[in-house]
């Protein structure tokens, strides 16, 4: 579905992605690891289109992806999360899902941000959609509320709802689990295992090594922006190339 061939991007003299290629299938949950600075946001922003690579190629179900802008990138049916929250704080929850619903194409952003739900049957409709998502999420109890009165942890299910809201084939998502207790990661893992039953696509970035274990169908392995490893997670584990990155080299 997704297809990275020997993607580079350089800061400066930092090679912040190395050659690393990897693909995604249809309908997998795909986990990129590796330690601080090993290049998986970089990534992320190259598929994205929010950073243009050095070399190397990007496709999208066969669209050749390098080039496009980011809301170009997102029509093809990728939708994405930030590690750094980037909601509409202001807005309520609600908003916060409809405002994700534009790049579908029926709602224009400047519409769906100065329009209030109930004006219209469109705009009824479009809320109850809001709501569902945000039933699936737990959060529709919380639809009216600024987005900004939530807790983090349920800030981050609400972005991954306006994720989903743009109707995407593929989401990518910057570490979902930071900052959500146990009981709201294993609640995102079901969530996320639930919509891969749906033939949703999913790559996520992550840290939280207990939450890849568990909902990873694979692994992706980077270190120093290089693939160092591919492989299902218990293959991943037992790694020792993934093991010594991770640890470090023994003193010599
Ligand atoms: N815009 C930028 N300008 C200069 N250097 C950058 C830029 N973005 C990232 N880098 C550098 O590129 C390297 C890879 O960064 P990146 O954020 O992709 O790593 P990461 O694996 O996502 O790290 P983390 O797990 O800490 O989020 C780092 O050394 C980082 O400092």
């Amino acid at each position: 579905m997704l297809d990275v061939k020997n993607l580079t991007k350089t800061f400066g003299g930092l090679v912040a992605v190395n050659r690393a290629s990897f693909s995604v299938n249809p309908g997998e949950i795909l986990a990129v690891i590796g330690p601080n600075g090993a290049g998986k946001t970089t990534i992320f922003n190259l598929i994205t289109g929010l950073l243009t690579p050095d070399e190397g190629e990007i496709s999208f179900q066969g669209h050749p992806l390098i080039g496009l802008k980011p809301h170009q990138i997102a029509r093809l049916g990728i939708s994405r999360t930030f590690q750094n929250l980037e909601l509409f704080r202001a807005m309520t929850v609600a908003e916060n899902v409809m405002v994700g619903a534009y790049t579908k194409g029926k709602t224009g952003f400047v519409r769906a941000i100065l329009r209030r739900p109930g004006t219209t049957a469109g705009d009824r409709k479009r809320y109850g959609e809001a709501l569902d998502l945000l039933r699936a999420v737990n959060l529709a109890d919380y639809a009216d509320e600024p987005a900004e009165s939530l807790p983090f942890g349920l800030q981050r299910l609400l972005e991954i709802a306006r994720a989903l809201a743009a109707g995407p084939k593929l989401v990518l998502l910057d570490e979902p689990a930071a900052g959500l207790n146990a009981g709201e990661s294993q609640a995102l893992v079901d969530f996320l295992r639930g919509l891969r039953e749906q033939n949703l696509t999913f790559v996520l970035v992550e840290h939280d090594m207990t939450t890849v274990m568990d909902v990873a169908d694979r692994i992706v392995v980077l270190n120093f922006g290089s693939v160092i490893a591919a492989g299902t997670p218990a293959e991943i584990r037992s790694n020792p190339e993934v093991i010594r990155a991770y640890l470090g080299e023994d003193e010599t």
